[in-house]
């Protein structure tokens, strides 16, 4: 069986990024962009007032005669002040060229159509100058970086629509057991049955870190539509996240489905817990992650090696969740000859304990957790001792 640490570069070594794509810049938030995008025109368009006040031109008195007014979105360009006159003006509206600066309303006093300063600012106070942020021509946003909301709202401002960006990839999710009920088929279980959860935990996992499931389907324990479903799936998607399925049994015909429908093997099982029978494959470009069936042990599974290897595909390298170091205030009692992810609970302040319910069958102390501490094999650290934590949040 191979370690933790194979298999993450085995699944690195597979993964490449996807094309570039043209995306609507609303679509874009997440994605990697492919090109350095050059700014169309100046950012502020035109000198604005960064206040609602008066602008003036200096004339060496403190009154001023208010000739008019500008709201945003007026055209002020044919608008001529002469010395010691002022015009009522508005944040974010045009200021005339003629104008030296902005007083605020706060530093005035209004008398009919005469205003008295009563703080005069420096030249050019209040205003914010055309092209001051960006001008027209100049680099706005560098390719390879990664589209945040502020992005979208600096490009939008720019007037950009479309953005070129590495395509997100295709993702289907299976899940397969006939002992598996959707909650929205039947309020009450049938005898031998389970209601299915991996499905909507995967998906809010993957919608939880700025990637969605295009396709999820269930699969009974058949052969023939075992190979079907997954032949659809590999047709329609660039990654398939598949659970359960993938150990021994008689009727795991996951493993099975794969090889007939030419999927490579690139490893199963990895010496870890939970998650042993993990398998990971390749048809082409397209990357098959088959995910033990154990609800903590598919999360798990999802966390350490499908999260990193969907990112490098989106063009950011393979990242995972973020990783740290943290003093243990429980101990562990039993040793364990896999490498270990065990559901904690870190304080961010520096310690983290370990939750009761390691099982991998049990998400209820995973949905407590917010962390995982990942232990090399046969390791038993005791309270005090400092361990690996990948956060969850
Ligand atoms: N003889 C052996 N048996 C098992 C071994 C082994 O090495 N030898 N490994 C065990 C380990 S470890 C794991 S993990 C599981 C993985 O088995 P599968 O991937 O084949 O998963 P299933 O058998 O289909 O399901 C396991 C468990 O999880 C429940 N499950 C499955 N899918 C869902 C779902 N979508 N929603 C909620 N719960 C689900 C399923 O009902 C089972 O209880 O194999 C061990 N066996
Ligand atoms: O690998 Mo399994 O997930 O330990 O139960």
């Amino acid at each position: 069986m191979i370690s933790t640490a194979e298999a993450i570069s085995l699944i690195s070594d597979s993964t490449r990024p996807l094309e570039a794509v043209t995306t609507a810049l609303s679509k874009s938030l997440g994605c990697i962009t492919t090109e350095d995008v050059t700014a169309k025109i100046d950012l502020p368009p035109f000198d604005q007032s960064a206040m609602d006040g008066y602008a003036i031109c200096l004339g060496g008195e403190d009154t001023y005669s208010v000739i008019g007014e500008i709201q945003a979105g007026d055209d002020a360009s044919e608008f001529s002040l002469s010395k010691g006159e002022a015009v009522k003006i508005f944040t974010g509206a045009m200021v005339p060229k003629t104008a030296d600066l902005v007083c605020r309303i706060e530093d005035i006093v209004e008398k009919g159509n005469v205003i008295s300063v009563t703080k005069t600012p420096t030249k050019g106070a209040n205003i914010r100058w055309q092209g001051e942020q960006i001008k027209k021509g100049e680099t706005s946003i560098l390719k390879g970086g990664k589209v945040n909301p502020a992005t979208i709202g600096f490009l939008a401002n720019l007037g950009i629509k479309d953005l070129s960006v590495v395509r997100k990839p295709i993702i289907s999710i299976i899940s397969t057991g006939n002992e598996l009920i959707s909650p929205d088929e039947l309020n009450t279980l049938p005898e031998g049955k389970i209601f299915e959860s991996n499905s909507v935990m995967l998906s809010s996992a993957l919608h939880s870190l700025g990637y969605e499931s295009r396709h999820s389907r269930h699969l009974q324990d058949d052969y023939n539509e075992v190979c079907k479903g997954l032949k659809k799936a590999l047709h329609e998607s660039d990654v398939l996240i598949i659970s359960g399925g993938i150990s021994v049994g008689d009727y795991d015909f996951v493993g099975k489905g794969l090889q007939e429908n030419g999927v490579k093997q690139v490893f199963y099982k990895v010496n870890q817990k939970p998650g042993k029978p993990l398998f990971f494959g390749t048809k082409g470009n397209k990357l098959v992650f088959a995910l033990p069936g154990n609800p903590a042990a598919a999360l798990t599974c999802f966390y350490i090696y499908v999260l990193p290897a969907l990112n490098k595909l989106s063009g950011q390298g393979f990242i995972g969740l973020p990783k740290s170091t943290s003093t243990l205030t429980t101990s562990l009692t039993k040793s364990n000859s896999r490498e270990q992810f065990l559901k904690a609970y870190d304080d961010n302040n520096g310690t983290v304990k370990i939750l009761e319910g390691q099982s991998s069958a049990m998400l209820k102390s995973f949905a407590e957790a917010n962390a995982l501490i990942h232990l090399p094999s046969h390791s038993t650290p005791q309270e005090g001792e400092t361990v690996e934590v990948i956060k969850l949040s």
